[in-house]
């Protein structure tokens, strides 16, 4: 039995050894993550997570493990921004109001999938001209959703969430011990 874990993500990878886990190895999915037409952002983000755990090559008895982390603010789907300009108006959106971060999290195993949708309410402050360009300058915001990072600089506008901590930066970790445990991954390994 090896654990995959099936994400590029750095954040992922270092949330996970603050399970004391670590991988047997990391295949990153490549899947379409467009949206569908009119698809809501809970199950978009629960939709990627499992398209991404079917997608990584793993033996029967491998353990597959998976995220998605979507910003929703309304019925509006933020992932990744594609540029500065996408992530300015991301954050000019998102600034002096409460939004989501859904984190969908699928476990597979064989044929059994488990899966889950942690979600979060984060309120930002409204941005001044001068923090947004320095946000844009520090490139924080490049590979994540809704354009920035709560563990990081983007702490700074960030007075109040009310969820899971672990799940707005990208992998919450107390249901992920928990679908780890229950398809059959040790936890807390000693011969690590
Ligand atoms: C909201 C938020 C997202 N993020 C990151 C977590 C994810 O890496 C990214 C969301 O994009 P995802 O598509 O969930 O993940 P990814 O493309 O980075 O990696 P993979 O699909 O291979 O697993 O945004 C933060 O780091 N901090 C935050 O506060």
């Amino acid at each position: 039995m090896r654990l995959i874990l099936g994400s590029a993500s750095p954040r992922r990878r270092e949330l996970l050894a603050q399970l004391g886990v670590i991988p047997d190895a990391i295949l990153p999915p490549d899947i379409d993550e467009e949206p569908r037409r009119g698809e809501l952002p809970r199950p978009y983000c629960a939709r990627i997570a499992s398209e991404k755990a079917a997608a990584v090559q793993a033996g029967p008895e491998d353990i597959v493990l998976c995220a998605d982390t979507t910003v929703a603010l309304g019925r509006r789907i933020m992932g990744k921004p594609a540029d500065a300009g996408e992530a300015a108006a991301f954050l000019l959106a998102l600034g002096g109001r409460r939004h989501q971060v859904i984190t969908a999290v699928a476990v597979r195993r064989g044929e059994r999938l488990w899966t889950r949708e942690v979600v979060s309410a984060v309120k930002m402050k409204r941005l001044s001209d001068a923090e947004l360009n320095a946000y844009l300058d520090s490139n924080e915001w490049q590979g994540k959703a809704g354009g920035y990072g709560i563990q990081g600089l983007a702490s700074a506008f960030i007075p109040w969430i009310s969820g899971s901590f672990t799940g707005i930066v990208g992998l919450p970790l107390a249901e992920t011990a928990a679908m780890l445990a229950t398809a059959g991954c040790p936890l807390y390994r000693r011969d690590q």
